[in-house]
């Protein structure tokens, strides 16, 4: 049923009162940072943009919303994946698109945006990008691929046990907004992620504005839907950005392990890149956790692996595969994919002395059994058919800090991974 945009909102309006009543504090709640770290400067244009942000918020409680443009027009797009609770009895996917949702988002406001809720916490850390390049240029822009577990909201809140996390510092509302930075931070051309439970109520919506095209493939038994006051099932997402590529096709992969379905999933496309005509597939999966599951999860991958020879036509059109592997390099899932006849490598081992090491970790926590240090997520390529011209070295122990991950100034257990790809020039029969 079509709603006006004036009704739609006021609808959401009333959806959302008792939490946008609280709303003019939560950008400026004063935060416990760790000692050591020193808030995030706060420029006078961050907070003008915050009482903005405050104001707006203070006048749509008492008042429709109006249609307005900057700051307010951006703080209802923000301000409306607040109402979690509500999305999941009215998916988003069953309501009419608010003519406001489809107005493009300019990246730069929605990151001040961002910085603005989140002026109190300690500053973002530094990484940078390590060049790679060969001696093969390429005369296309890259591709920037992104994976990352974001960590699902209701896991991170109910089931993970991240002992020194603070439970402040997992607040959904600020927690989306350092999410949303590292994401607008890297502008990667295609975002891989895993437990992902906000997809219909934030992440679609947002990154929809941001010129993405997305697609989300929920596990069928999530986790998340013991805990209480979840927002509906954690799953894989990927997006692209829409001005870049076309899509040629998507499967959505139920895996199997020894013939057996199983709760893990995968989402495979094929892609056309808009400049070069030339076509990939990209992939993103999140295999089954913990120990004593190897065999499993080797079973898993295996079983992925077959379904994209078949997308890609045994081989023929390169491939990403992005994921939390949830099996550090020695095991055996891992070993089948180095080994594959679909010719991958991993892309972070590039960023070692000698190639061949992949990093120490890319996850790391304190659960009630101590400290959990780990290399689980990977980007794998079509070693012949790309190049990887650069990656994003990962944070530094000390960066990281004691307490460990996920903290008051980084979101989720898992680092972001982040690869700049190029296709090889003759890459007929090297694939
Ligand atoms: N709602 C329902 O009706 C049903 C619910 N379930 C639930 O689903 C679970 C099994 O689902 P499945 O997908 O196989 O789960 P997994 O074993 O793959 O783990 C699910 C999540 O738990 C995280 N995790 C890993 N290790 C730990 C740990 N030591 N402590 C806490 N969390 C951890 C993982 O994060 P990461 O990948 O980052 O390590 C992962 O996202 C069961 O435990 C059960 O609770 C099962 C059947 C039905
Ligand atoms: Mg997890």
């Amino acid at each position: 049923m079509y709603q006006s945009p004036r009704r739609l909102c006021s609808a959401l309006l009333q959806r959302d009162a008792p939490r946008l009543r609280r709303l003019p504090a939560r950008g400026l709640r004063l935060l416990s940072p760790p000692p050591a770290a020193a808030p995030r400067p706060a420029s006078p244009r961050l907070l003008a943009a915050a009482s903005a942000v405050s104001g707006a918020a203070r006048s749509c409680s008492r008042t429709a919303c109006s249609m307005g443009n900057g700051t307010s027009r951006l703080y209802s797009a923000l301000a409306k994946t607040l109402n979690s609770s509500a999305a999941s009895q009215h998916p988003e996917y069953l309501v009419s698109p608010d003519p406001e949702q489809l107005e493009p988002i300019d990246p730069k406001e929605l990151l001040e945006e961002c910085r603005a809720v989140l002026h109190t916490r300690p500053p973002r850390f530094q990484r940078d990008f390590v060049d790679l390049r060969t001696d093969c240029p390429s005369s296309h822009p890259p591709i920037r691929v992104m994976q990352w577990n974001i960590l699902a909201q209701a896991l991170g809140e109910g089931k993970d046990n991240f002992v020194q996390c603070p439970v402040e510092a997992l607040k959904w509302e600020e927690r989306k907004c350092l999410i949303l930075e590292e994401i607008l931070a890297y502008q990667p051309d295609i975002l891989c992620l895993q437990e992902v439970d906000h997809y219909f109520d934030t992440f679609q919506p947002l990154l929809s504005r941001l010129g993405y095209q997305g697609t989300f493939f929920p596990k069928p038994w999530s986790p998340c839907l013991d805990v209480e006051h979840n927002n509906g099932p954690d799953g894989c997402a990927l997006f692209f950005l829409q001005n870049r590529f076309k899509l040629v096709n998507s499967a959505n992969i139920r895996l199997t392990a020894m013939t057996l379905k199983t709760n893990q999933v995968a989402i495979a496309q094929t892609l056309e890149c808009k400049e070069s005509s030339r076509q990939f597939c990209i992939a993103v999966t999140h295999l089954k956790a913990r120990t004593g599951w190897e065999r499993f999860r080797s079973a898993q991958g295996c079983d992925l692996l077959q379904n994209l020879q078949n997308i890609t036509q045994g081989a023929k059109i390169p491939l990403i595969v992005c994921g939390d592997f949830n099996a550090e390099p020695t095991e055996e899932v891992y070993k089948h994919f180095a080994s594959s006849s679909l010719n991958l490598n991993s892309a972070y081992k590039l960023l070692s002395a000698d190639g061949q090491s992949e990093p120490p970790y890319t996850t790391w926590k304190i659960r009630t059994s101590g400290e959990c240090r780990h290399t689980l997520d990977y980007i794998w390529y079509s070693k012949h058919a790309l190049s990887v011209r650069s990656a994003l070295d990962l944070l530094t122990e000390e960066q990281i800090g004691p307490n460990r991950l996920p903290s008051f100034n980084y979101p989720s257990d898992h680092l972001s991974l982040v690869c700049d790809f190029s296709f090889n020039e003759e890459p007929d029969g090297l694939l």
